[in-house]
C-alpha cells in the first residue's frame, strides 16, 4: 500500500523551478530518504507533501488524501520534526510533553498512557524533570521526536533531524526510527549523512528539483558499481554541474 504518491509534482517560485515534475511512490512502513545538496528542492517537496505549500502543477496523495484539496486531513495524520526543534527551552521534558499533548487534544488518562508509551520507546525516563535548555542536542532531538509522535501520526516527516547531533545519539535516533517503521509508520527523512541513507528502505537523490536516481541503497550501489553512496553522489553532482544547461545551476522557465 502506498503512503505517498506524486505524479508530475511541480513547484515554481516566480520563474525558478524548485521542484520539477517529480513522480514519487513511497510504501507504507518504509523509510524513504531524500538526499541532495542545499537548494535542490527537498524542503519544497516536503512542504507540498505536508499540505502547507500548493503545487504549481501535478498531483499528489498522502495517506490517501489529495495534497491540493485535503491538506487539513494530511496535517492531522503527520508528525513533523525539523533540525530546529520546536521545544520550549524554559520547560522541563515532562512539561514539553504535557504542552504538546494538550495541543493535540490529549487529556487525562489518555494523555498519560500515550506519554508513557512514547517515553518508553524513546528512552526519556530519568530526565523528565530536566529543563529543555540544559539538555544536549541528542536529548533535545529525542524529546522533539517524542512530541511529534504524541498524536500517533501515520507518517513521520523528518527534515534533517540529526544535523549537529553526536554519532551515538544519531545511532539511538535511527534505532527508534527503525522500530517505528516496523510498527507500520512511514518515514520521510532528509539527510546529508550517507550512513543514515544506508539505513533507509529506499532513497531518492534530488538535484535541481529533479529526482535523478532512486531505489534501495543496495540496488543503487550495485547499478552504479560503487561501494559507498557518497562517492556516487559526489560524481553525480559534478556531472550535472558540468553537463547542465541550467543557468547558474537552477532551472528557470
Ligand atoms: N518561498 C520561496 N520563494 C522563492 N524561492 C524559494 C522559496 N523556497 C525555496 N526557494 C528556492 O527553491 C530552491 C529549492 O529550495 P529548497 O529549500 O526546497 O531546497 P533544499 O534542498 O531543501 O535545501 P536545504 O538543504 O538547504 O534545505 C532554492 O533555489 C530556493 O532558494
Amino acid at each position: 500500500m502506498l503512503a505517498i504518491e506524486t505524479k508530475g509534482l511541480t513547484k515554481q517560485f516566480g520563474n525558478l523551478l524548485a521542484v520539477n515534475k517529480v513522480d514519487l511512490q513511497i510504501h507504507k512502513g518504509h523509510i524513504y530518504g531524500f538526499l541532495g545538496p542545499n537548494g535542490s528542492g527537498k524542503s519544497t517537496m516536503i512542504r507540498m507533501l505536508c499540505g502547507v505549500l500548493k503545487p504549481t502543477s501535478g498531483e499528489g496523495t498522502v495517506l490517501t488524501h489529495d495534497i491540493k484539496t485535503e491538506p487539513e486531513h494530511i496535517k492531522q495524520k503527520i508528525g513533523y520534526m525539523s533540525q530546529k526543534f520546536s521545544l520550549y527551552e524554559e520547560l522541563t521534558m515532562k512539561e514539553n510533553l504535557d504542552f504538546y499533548a494538550g495541543v493535540y487534544g490529549l487529556t487525562g488518562k489518555e494523555s498519560k498512557a500515550r506519554q508513557e508509551e512514547i517515553i518508553s520507546l524513546t528512552g526519556l525516563s530519568g530526565r523528565l524533570n530536566q529543563r529543555a535548555s540544559s539538555l544536549s542536542g541528542g536529548w533535545k532531538q529525542r524529546l522533539a521526536l517524542s512530541c511529534a509522535l504524541l498524536h500517533k501520526p501515520e507518517l513521520l516527516v523528518l527534515d534533517e533531524p540529526t544535523a549537529g547531533v553526536d554519532p551515538v545519539s544519531r545511532r539511538i535516533f535511527w534505532e527508534i526510527i527503525t522500530e517505528l517503521a516496523k510498527a507500520g509508520i512511514t518515514v520521510l527523512v532528509t539527510t546529508h549523512y550517507m550512513d543514515e541513507a544506508e539505513l533507509c528502505t529506499e532513497i531518492g537523490f534530488i538535484f535541481y528539483g529533479t529526482i535523478l536516481i532512486s531505489g534501495t541503497p543496495h540496488k543503487i550501489k550495485t547499478e552504479h558499481n560503487v561501494h559507498h553512496l557518497d562517492d556516487l553522489f559526489i560524481k553525480l553532482v559534478k556531472e550535472q554541474q558540468e553537463n547542465s544547461l541550467h543557468s547558474g545551476g537552477l532551472t528557470y522557465v
